[in-house]
């Protein structure tokens, strides 16, 4: 990979997944400082991974290469209007933004027109360097700065590059905001497994290693679709055929569809507050 020096602007949930997964993957920790006004989550992880925590956007945005941008959308115009008006030039910088709801155009008319913005939107997993990431650039963006951000994401994780900046959303539908669908059906499993008896170790263990194997068996199936996959589970008038019954008849594939058109619809509402 190409050793850039990045500083990301906030450092919190998803942004020190990123880091954590970057540096677990081998990145340089010295090319890597975590800005943020105060030092509780940067410090730990200076201290875990041996990368430079910081309370000053200003210097640590002007020392680096490719800034990536990891406060929540609501504050973004205002860290990057301080970000100018405290000097920094993005002329020659790479502007990397994970926020969701906050379009190129409100990124440009904040820096600066020309500069050069990718939008991406990745998942927590990345923490484990299983996330998954899609990626949008605007026309500034170079060839070369489009393999990095490849290159950076790409190792923590999958990666989709997507042509047209509203498909975004549909990436925040279905992968960035998705481990918290996974996780609160795994609640679900694990509330009703406990009813059944089962302590609430036991009930997780019961639901956690049943995700993980089915996960890794879509993986390792690419050649199936998932609609084999379900069906190798299901006995003719057995258990399986009784639960999926009931779930189709409640509309889980409805409600599911819902969900995601929901999310995508929001970070389209976003884009237009933010
Ligand atoms: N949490 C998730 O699963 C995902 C989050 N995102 C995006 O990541 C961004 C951050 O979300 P989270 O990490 O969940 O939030 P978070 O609240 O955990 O992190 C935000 C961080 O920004 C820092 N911060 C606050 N003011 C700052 C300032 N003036 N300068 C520098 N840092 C400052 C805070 O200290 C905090 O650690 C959001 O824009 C969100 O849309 C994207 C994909 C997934
Ligand atoms: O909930 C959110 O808005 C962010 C974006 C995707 C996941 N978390």
């Amino acid at each position: 990979m190409q050793d850039k020096k990045i500083t990301f602007i906030g450092a919190g949930n998803m942004a020190g997944s990123i880091i954590n997964g970057l540096v677990k993957g081998g990145y340089p920790a010295n090319l890597i400082c975590a800005s943020a006004p105060s030092l509780t989550n940067t410090q730990k992880l200076a201290d875990e991974l041996a990368i430079t925590a910081s309370q000053d956007n200003n210097q640590s945005a002007s020392w680096a290469d490719v800034i990536v941008l990891g406060v929540k959308p609501q504050m973004m115009a205002d860290v990057c209007k301080a970000l100018v008006d405290g000097g920094v030039d993005f002329t020659n910088k790479l502007v990397i933004s994970i926020a969701a709801g906050v379009s190129v155009t409100r990124f440009q008319s904040v820096l600066g027109e020309n500069t050069a913005v990718i939008r991406t939107m990745p998942n927590t997993p990345s923490l484990l360097q299983k996330g998954m990431t899609g990626l949008f650039a605007s026309q500034q963006v170079s060839a070369q700065d489009k393999d990095f951000a490849s290159e950076l994401m790409g190792a923590v994780g999958e990666i989709v590059w997507v042509e047209e900046e509203s498909q975004i959303n549909g990436v925040i539908a279905a992968a960035g905001s998705a481990p918290a669908y996974f996780f609160l059906f795994m609640e679900s499993m694990q509330k009703k497994a406990m009813e059944m008896g089962f302590s609430k170790e036991d009930a997780r263990l019961l639901v956690q290693q049943s995700a993980i194997g089915s996960a890794e068996m879509v993986k390792q199936n690419a050649h199936l679709d998932l609609e084999t996959l379900r069906n190798n589970v299901i006995s003719k008038g057995g258990t399986t055929a009784e639960a999926v019954r009931t779930f189709n008849e409640l509309n889980l594939p409805e409600i599911v569809g819902k969900a995601m058109q929901a999310a995508s619809d929001r970070g389209a509402e976003m884009e237009k507050l933010f």
